[in-house]
């Protein structure tokens, strides 16, 4: 896992309840991505209390926690060039009401809160946030 060239990716529980993970994967793929690691997974409170700690003081804490843990999240270890730049690129702001046109987030976010995937903010924490779901034999070079 070569550090500049990955992002962490993770379709949020709204957008995998309704079946939009293909279409979404699909969106990934076409626009350069390789997906080097995959899985389905949920995560409990403690676990979606540490990924987001970095925003534990802030008002919309709890709900974004209750909201990460309340169903099942497709995550993902995408390889690019730019990863991390890109793929922010790719997904769109944080509010829908103000994603481009054609990017993740405008095609399948709800709202803030419900605003369909995560995307690493750093080559740091893309690094970081790769471990934290994956362990080596999840991870490919092909
Ligand atoms: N003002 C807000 N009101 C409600 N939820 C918010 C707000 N700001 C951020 N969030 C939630 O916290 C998450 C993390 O916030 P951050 O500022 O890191 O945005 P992001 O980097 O676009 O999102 P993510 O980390 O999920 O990729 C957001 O995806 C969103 O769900």
């Amino acid at each position: 896992m070569e550090k500049g060239k990955i992002t962490l990716t993770m379709i949020k529980p709204t957008a995998v309840k309704e079946h939009h993970v293909g279409d979404i994967l699909a969106h990934i793929e076409h626009a350069g991505f390789k997906i080097i690691g995959l899985k389905m997974t949920q995560m409990p409170k403690e676990k979606a209390m540490v990924f987001y700690e970095v925003h534990k003081d802030k008002f919309f804490f709890d709900e974004l926690v209750n909201f990460m843990k309340s169903g099942p999240v497709v995550v993902a270890i995408l390889e690019k060039e730019n990863a991390v730049k890109d793929f922010r690129e790719l997904i769109g702001s944080t509010d829908p009401a103000e994603a481009e046109e054609g990017t993740i987030r405008k095609l399948f976010a709800k709202d803030k809160t419900h605003n369909a995937i995560h995307g690493s903010d750093s080559d740091e924490n893309a690094v970081k946030e790769a471990w934290f779901f994956f362990s080596e034999m999840d991870q490919f070079r092909y």
